[in-house]
């Protein structure tokens, strides 16, 4: 279970998180949503540990992750992907897995495995139904294919907690509806944070959704009450309609 409680986080004298209270049990898939500069991708760094929050706790499993490096994070069991992509082109899809597999490995248990692919990383492998693509260099694959690859990488490094940003961003509808399905396997057995703007994708895929705006949870709730509850209205359609009235200015 991950727990954050009054959350703080300041650059110079603004406030990008102001007391965010969050909890997601495990197993739970939760979209995280909220217009741009909410504080979305800041919420994920602090979870794990990119930044270092002014004031309140993030606990995840019992422990509290303020003050720990990041490596420690990944260690404890969080993983999460970037909106810059990790993958080596030039290696090929298992290799790609295999290596973000041995990430998380101390050196003793690597110099006694012998050659051939492990557990984690085949399950990775069928996870993301990229087997047919095993051998393939991972500078040939689909955008999406590619997506799925970041996710399979991620998974090969057995977290208990994933954050995914933007997961479905520049799918094709088939992609995103793969994706969707991916996701909500995933979480059989782990807890999966997902950022994501996509409400057409949140309609069919969420089950809770937090939505946060200037730095702090507007609300939460199933992706029903959240878009029927004015205050959400107000964020979006205020902005767009701002958006529109400047698009229209001759
Ligand atoms: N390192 C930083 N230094 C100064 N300000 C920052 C820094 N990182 C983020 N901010 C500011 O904090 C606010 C929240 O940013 P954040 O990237 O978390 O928003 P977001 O919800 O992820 O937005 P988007 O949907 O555009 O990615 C923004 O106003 C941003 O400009």
């Amino acid at each position: 279970m991950l727990e954050l409680r009054d959350v703080q986080v300041v650059f110079d004298g603004f406030r990008a998180l102001d007391g965010v209270n969050l909890t997601v049990p495990e197993g739970e898939l939760r979209f995280l949503i909220g217009p741009n500069g909410a504080g979305k991708t800041t919420l994920i760094d602090v979870i794990t540990g990119l930044t270092k929050p002014a004031g309140g706790s993030v606990r995840f499993g019992g422990l509290d992750l303020v003050g720990r490096k990041e490596h420690q994070i990944v260690r404890l069991g969080v993983g999460r992907t970037f909106q810059t992509s990790v993958v080596f082109e030039e290696l090929t899809v298992i290799e790609n897995l295999d290596l973000a597999a041995t990430f998380r490995q101390p050196l003793w248990s690597l110099a006694r495995r012998r050659r051939g692919i492990s557990e984690a990383v085949e399950q990775a492998l069928t996870r993301t139904g990229l087997e047919d693509l095993a051998e393939r260099s991972a500078g040939v694959l689909s955008h999406g294919q590619r997506q799925w690859l970041e996710i399979g990488m991620l998974l090969a490094q057995r977290p208990k907690l994933l954050l995914l940003d933007e997961p479905v961003a520049g799918m094709s509808k088939d992609e995103r509806e793969r994706t969707g399905e991916l996701l909500t396997e995933i979480a059989d057995d782990h807890t999966v944070i997902v950022v994501e703007h996509d409400m057409e994708f949140l309609r069919r895929h969420a089950s809770t959704v937090t939505v946060l705006h200037e730095g702090k949870v507007l609300v939460e709730g199933s992706i029903d009450q959240v878009s029927a509850d004015p205050r959400v209205q107000e964020v979006y359609l205020g902005r767009r309609k701002a958006e529109d009235a400047v698009g229209n200015r001759p």
